[in-house]
Formats: C-alpha cells, structure tokens, sequence
C-alpha cells in the first residue's frame, strides 16, 4: 500500500501550550481512519495542519504535496468538509452549487444535480427554508460532487439528529467510497462511525494514543464480565478500566492471554467506544 498521507513527527504550539505532540499517521487507499479524541485533543489542529491551513513543524505528504507550499495543488484532489451547520442560510440551493463550481477545480455540477434530484430540496430554496435533514443531503450533494481523492470530515454530522447522522454516513460509503480513495474523519461519537472504518487512531492531549487497523485493535483488546470470585485474580492481570454496573464487573485487557481471560469470566469483543473511554480515563499513557 503506498501512502497517501504521510504525517510525521508532527508537532504543534500556540504560544507556549504544545498541542500536537509527535503525531505520526499513515493513511492510504482504501482506508477509512477515525481520529478520535475528547474536546481539546487536537484532532481540528492535526487536520489543520494536513490542509495547510496551519503553520507545524514536523513532515506532511498529501499525495506528494508539501501542504504548507503546496496547498493549491494538493487541493485539487482533497475534498475538505467542516461540520454541516458551516453552510451559510442565506444561500439558495443552486447558489450553493455555483460557488462550489467556482472554488473547487473538480467540482461535478451535474453530479450535484443528478443527486439533489432524488431529494425534495428545491434548487431555489434557501439553506435556512431546509431541515436538518435536507442540509445534510445537500452538503452530501456538494461532497460526492467533488471528484477527490481524500475526503476529510471534521465533526461533519454536529447537531443533527440520530436518524440524518446515520444517513449522513450510510451515503458516504456509498456515494463517495471507493478502493481508491481514503477519508479521514474526527469524532467524539465513535459508536456511530465505527461500522465504517478500516482504521482508528485515538488521541488525548495532542499525543496519538493508538493508531491501528479496527481488526487488530478488536483482537487485541477484550472485555470480560468477571466472575464474582475471580476479581481478585482478574485485578492482578493489570486491567486498562474496570467497570461495575448492577452487580456485574467488566473489565477491559489489552493484549492479555486469551487463555487466562477465558478462566476469569465471560470474554466479548469491546466496541471501540468501549476501548476509547478505557484508553482516556487511563491515568498514564505509555
Ligand atoms: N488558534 C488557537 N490559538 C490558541 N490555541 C488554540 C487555537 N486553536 C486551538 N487551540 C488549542 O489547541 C488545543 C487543540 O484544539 P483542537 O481544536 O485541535 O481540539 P479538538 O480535538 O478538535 O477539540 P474539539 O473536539 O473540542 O473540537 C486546545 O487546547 C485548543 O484550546
């Protein structure tokens, strides 16, 4: 697999507070990454500094673009979406096209049409006349028009309801997604894009705190419901978070033998909400 975007060694500081702290990630195509972190982590930052829209020491790649020199260039093949509530409400539907026709190299009108077509948006209403719903469709509309290489999302389904968030991302596997392009896309909501990603990486305080594929990372973390007389025992295999709820004890393992889990209670495969809370409230981070 050869890179796409290359990030490496980056680092990033507002006046003397650091906030990206040696970030490393690979992405190429076919990959789907989730970076996830809580409020302040420096998930916006980090995807700043990959658009060129911030000043950061370290080595960036986008498709062989150096995006602090580069960034016109790059840009032609990267599709960048900020969270949908960004669309102005006073612009008309077909306003909305044109300008995107005229900002973005390659940017389908027709695309963007034939799309829009299967919706009820009207191409002379305002955004401030749609609902939350038909917003999203037509940013979707003016996503899937964009012929990218690299989508990059940052928060894209803030303030919508659970039902257009799932159809946010039901559309973007299957309007935009393909083996030959990759998409990045921050979240504090795991659970919700967990089903369509290749790859994760968690960060906390500026710091990547776990970068793997979804498939190694579901093999190498287990949940166990601890049997009662075992807890003791389950304590001394250094548990990443334990949990008690209704008499029941949870406790997640990285990397722990199967065997010995096997014999402290019942073991499942954590979500990766699960694992992101134990990683987070984790006190120290190797
Ligand atoms: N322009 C700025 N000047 C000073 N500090 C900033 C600036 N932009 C971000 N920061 C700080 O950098 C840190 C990371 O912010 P960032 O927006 O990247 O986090 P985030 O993970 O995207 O958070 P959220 O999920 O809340 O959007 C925060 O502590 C924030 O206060």
């Amino acid at each position: 697999m050869s890179a796409m975007i290359s990030i490496s060694g980056l680092h990033k500081s507002y006046k003397n507070k650091q906030v990206l702290k040696d970030v490393n990630l690979t992405l190429g195509a076919g990959q789907i990454l989730g970076l996830v972190g809580p409020n302040g982590a420096g998930k916006t930052t980090c995807l700043q500094a990959l658009l060129g829209l911030t000043t950061y020491d370290g080595d960036i790649d986008v498709l062989g673009y150096n995006p602090s020199k580069n960034r016109e260039k790059m840009l032609a093949d990267v599709a960048y979406i900020a969270d949908v509530a960004v669309l102005p409400k006073w612009i008309k539907v077909d306003q909305a096209l044109t300008y995107m026709q005229g900002v973005h190299p390659n940017f389908n009108r027709q695309k963007a049409e034939a799309f829009l077509s299967k919706t009820n948006i009207p191409a002379t209403a305002k955004v401030k006349t749609l609902s939350k719903g038909m917003v999203t469709q037509l940013h979707l509309a003016l996503i899937l028009a964009v012929d990218a290489k690299i989508l990059i999302l940052d928060e894209p389904t803030l303030g919508l309801d659970i039902l257009t968030r799932r159809q946010f991302y039901a559309h973007l596997l299957e309007d935009f997604y393909d083996a030959d392009k990759c998409i990045i896309v921050t979240t504090h909501q795991i659970e919700e894009i967990e089903h369509i990603l290749t790859d994760a990486a968690f960060i906390r305080d500026g710091k990547i705190v776990l970068d793997q594929s979804v498939d190694d990372i579901r093999s190498r973390f287990k949940l166990v419901a601890v049997d009662n007389e075992h807890l003791e025992q389950a304590k001394a295999h250094n548990p990443l978070f334990t949990n008690s709820m209704m008499g029941i004890t949870s406790m997640l393992f990285d990397n722990a033998d199967p065997a010995i889990l096997a014999t402290l209670g019942k073991v499942s495969t954590p979500t990766l909400a699960d694992i992101f809370v134990g990683m987070m409230t984790k006190e120290t981070i190797q």
